[in-house]
């Protein structure tokens, strides 16, 4: 299977429209080079442009999703378009990934459970999702997390419960915390016995420089591939079957002690 990992710069030189108009073509031009194309999180807006969220927040079946339903289909391949700022029908504003089928179906659609900024930004402007995502393809079955969402081990081990063996994570991740962005991914990656897709943006929006630094990682930890910092397209192959092998050669999800008591206070 390949997967290829579109690493969008986003600079606010570039209008929104201009950008949805750039990223079609370059999902377009994956079409049979990949079976599955990710884009990063918040692309449209920029992660930490926070006043653009309520100004270009879009119905789930939106601009977005009818520019990128298109050029997956066009393609022929699996997009997992990232997320836009959703405007849900009560007025509330989610953090939503979208993933179309190679005809520009949408498959599936997660709203972003961990929300980034304490008490500030995201954590304050979109309402928490509350439901796991995992999507069957042909070769694999996704299991959907974004960006901040990669500290949360629980989040994974409940994608892994319902099946997941590739773990597509979008993200806006700044550069000041590179290190974590890395160093997150391979832990998914080993304690999940899974593949993660972990796809960043580069550019700078909002005054912070974005880590780019997309990464793919196999189900034994091992890097497969990693981009640079500025806007590329990053290609892997891999082989879905090494998570079942992983699995069945060290059986450590077998090991799992669910069920134990609290601890004494
Ligand atoms: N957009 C985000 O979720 C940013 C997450 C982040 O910066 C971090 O976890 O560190």
């Amino acid at each position: 299977m390949r997967a290829s990992l579109i690493q969008i710069a986003v600079n606010e030189d570039e209008s929104v429209e201009a950008r949805r108009r750039r990223t079609a073509s370059l999902v377009r031009e994956q079409a049979g080079a990949a079976d599955l194309v990710v884009l990063p999180e918040l692309w449209t807006t920029g992660a930490f442009a926070f006043e653009a969220f309520d100004v270009e927040a879009e119905p789930l079946e939106g601009p977005t999703y009818e520019a990128m339903a298109k050029a997956a289909s066009d393609a022929g391949v699996w997009l997992h378009a990232g997320s836009v700022p959703e405007r849900a029908p009560d007025g509330h504003l989610y953090n939503t990934s979208l993933v179309l089928s190679p005809s520009g179906d949408l498959a599936a659609a997660y709203r972003k459970i961990h929300r980034f900024g304490f008490d500030k930004g995201e954590a304050v402007l979109m309402g928490a999702g509350e439901e796991l995502v995992t999507v069957r393809l042909p070769e694999t079955t996704l299991g959907v997390a974004t960006c901040y969402d990669l500290r949360f081990p629980e989040l994974f081990r409940g994608l892994v419960d319902a099946g997941a063996e590739t773990l597509v994570v979008p993200a806006g991740w700044p550069e000041r915390r590179r290190s974590h962005w890395t160093l997150l991914a391979q832990a998914r990656a080993v304690e999940n016995q899974a593949f993660v897709l972990a796809c960043g943006t580069a550019g700078t929006h909002a005054g912070v420089p974005q880590a780019g630094h997309s990464i793919v990682v196999d189900p034994w930890g091992e890097v497969l591939a990693q981009a640079g910092g500025d806007e590329e397209v990053l290609t892997v192959e891999f082989d879905p079957a090494r998570v079942a092998r992983t699995r069945e050669q060290f059986p450590a999800l077998k090991d799992r002690m669910l069920g134990l008591p609290a601890p004494r206070r």
